[in-house]
């Protein structure tokens, strides 16, 4: 092979690795052993990026900035002369901080006594600038000494790769802590405000973790505030039942770390695991008065009579432990529901769209006009009663009218999304119901009381759920002027104070108790513009990724 002086130039680097290809082609063709493989290295688009980074390297050091003047600041006073802004002075004085390249950190000198088991100690200095360090620390009750408990990820210590959970702290600040209270070892280093620095012995065998990528739906609200047991209060992370968090470690098998996807927080905060949160909300269940199930509380029963659904949940005899998802039973199963992204394939069955708002918000009236706007997309699933046909109903059309003991059946064997007793008739909406239009291709959209919502949430309907929420009072006080109320009797009059107060009570009660199943909240106040939100919402779900239970996409999973 011919060579070449060794020039760093760009341009000679180039002309090296040309030749090298070259004289490694002749050799494939050759049949050298392992010839080909070196050829597709030296091609590969990989080195040539690599190659024009450091051509951009080589360039930025050729023409680097020049400072204009030594000392720019000078001018200063000429300038606030000539009444220019103070933002002005402070250019120039960056201007000098670079010139004289007065930007790195100033780090406490290194002790000159280094003990005698040198090897075994570090000394870690690291520039806070205001940031919480990102570690915990523990105390050996035994021995009395202090060990880094955790590093949070994306923290100071972490990025630095100089702290890692299982390194001995002898000193901080020159301040030997051994013995010390964990809370005395934060007060030395909470003191410290420009860099802080660590004598750590480093822990000998770091475990290796092989992290997978986990992320989970929230079930249930938690504070660290108001958690006595957490490690450390401002590692904590809230999070509210619905927020979608990355757990980002696992390893502790009470604290884990996670960081809530909606935040651009590149530092994670530590959250109970699963089982912790388990324990907490049983003992938090346990430590309460008896109350009366909250299942049989559902806030909100509607007036209009679709389905008649408001009737009495006690005749629905839904078993409030396997179908009620309200905080007070399914969150105690389980605080967090894995979830994955997924994209419905434009060949796939369209998403079930199911609507749920406190009684008189105008979950009817939207359904409606999203139907009316275009019946070949949108469609309702036909009801079955029980009762008999009136002169102009059509079987199928409707209602699917059907025996009583035809229409239980349908119960024992859980073919109902949701279903009640009304005047002495059975009516419900039928899980086939609702397929029969998915099947022909077109997006059903039902109306639901809150506690169908788990029969919803399957991998068959895989429902996409919109909250309807009523704006502030003033705003429907505005907005319903000329809108009239369907009371219990039928009777249609126009909205009092009362309704909308009671309309925002059904609200709050129930966002309380099922926010984390709602995967779109329009708040109906101008009518157009909720519609136009709805179809918005409608479209996203058809068209575009969403967090979904992992069951319905690994049907065998746990969810
Ligand atoms: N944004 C809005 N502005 C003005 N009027 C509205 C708006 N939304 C709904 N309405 C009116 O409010 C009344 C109640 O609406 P709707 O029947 O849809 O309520 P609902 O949520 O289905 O509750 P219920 O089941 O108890 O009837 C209707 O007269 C409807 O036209």
């Amino acid at each position: 092979m011919q060579t070449k002086p060794l020039c760093f130039c760009a341009a000679g680097l180039r002309q090296i690795l040309s030749d090298v290809i070259e004289e490694v082609r002749r050799s494939v063709g050759q049949d050298i052993d392992g010839a080909e493989v070196l050829h597709s290295l030296l091609t590969s688009s990989w080195l040539q990026s690599l190659l024009k980074v450091y051509e951009c390297l080589q360039r930025h050091l050729r023409e680097s900035p020049a400072p204009v003047l030594d000392y720019a600041s000078g001018m200063s006073l000429q300038v606030l002369f000539n009444g220019f802004t103070p933002c002005v002075c402070a250019l120039l004085s960056a201007h000098d901080t670079v010139a004289q390249k007065d930007y790195d950190p100033v780090l406490p000198p290194i002790p000159e006594e280094l003990p005698e088991d040198e090897e075994a100690t570090r000394i870690v200095c690291l520039v806070k600038n205001n940031q919480p360090l990102g570690a915990t620390i523990k105390r050996n009750e035994i021995t009395g000494e202090i060990f880094v408990a955790r590093v949070i990820h994306g923290g100071l210590a972490e990025r630095s790769g100089l702290l890692h959970a299982g390194d001995r702290v002898i000193e901080v600040n020159g301040f030997c802590v051994d013995g010390m209270e964990p809370e005395q070892v934060i007060q030395v280093q909470a003191c410290s405000h420009g860099t802080i620095m660590f004598k750590v012995i480093p822990i000998t065998e770091r475990p290796v973790h092989n992290q997978t990528m986990l992320y989970v739906r929230a079930m249930t609200d938690y504070s660290p505030q108001q958690d006595p047991s957490i490690p450390c209060v401002d590692a904590g992370m809230s999070f509210r039942r619905g927020d979608i968090l990355e757990i980002v470690d696992q390893t502790d098998t009470l604290w884990w770390q996670a960081k809530k996807l909606q935040s651009n927080s590149a530092c994670a905060g530590l959250i109970p695991s699963t089982n912790l949160l388990k324990r907490k909300q049983r003992e938090f269940w346990w430590s309460q008065p008896y109350q009366p199930h909250a299942c049989t509380q559902t806030p909100g029963f509607r007036r209009s009579m679709r389905l008649c659904r408001r009737r009495s949940v006690s005749t629905t005899q839904l078993s409030c432990h396997t179908r009620c998802p309200s905080s007070c039973c399914s969150s105690l199963n389980n605080p967090f529901e894995e979830v994955v992204r997924y994209q419905r394939h434009p060949e796939d069955m369209h998403r079930l769209i199911a609507l749920l708002g406190p009684s008189g918000v105008g979950v009817n009236e939207l359904r409606r006009r999203l139907i009316e706007m275009n019946p070949n997309i949108f469609q309702g699933a036909v009801p079955h009663t029980t009762r008999a046909p009136r002169g102009y109903e059509e079987f199928g059309r409707e209602y699917y009218f059907t025996s009583r003991e035809s229409f239980d059946n349908m119960i024992y064997n859980n073919r109902f999304l949701e279903y009640g007793e009304y005047k002495g008739s059975l009516y419900g909406t039928s899980v086939d119901a609702v397929k029969e239009v998915l099947n022909n291709g077109k997006i059903c959209v039902i109306d639901v009381e809150p506690n169908a919502l788990q029969s919803l949430r399957t991998h068959e309907l895989k429902a996409f759920i919109i909250y309807v929420k009523p704006p502030s009072l003033e705003c429907l006080r505005t907005t319903r002027k000329e809108s009239y109320i369907t009371t219990n009797y039928y009777v249609n009059r126009p909205f009092k104070d009362e309704d909308f107060q009671e309309m925002e009570e059904a609200a709050r009660k129930m966002e309380s108790q099922y926010r984390q199943y709602f995967d779109q909240v329009i708040i109906n106040d101008e009518l157009q513009d909720s519609c136009v939100q709805l179809l918005t919402a409608v479209r996203r779900s058809q068209d575009e990724p969403q967090w979904v239970p992992a069951s319905w996409i690994r049907p065998t999973a746990e969810s």
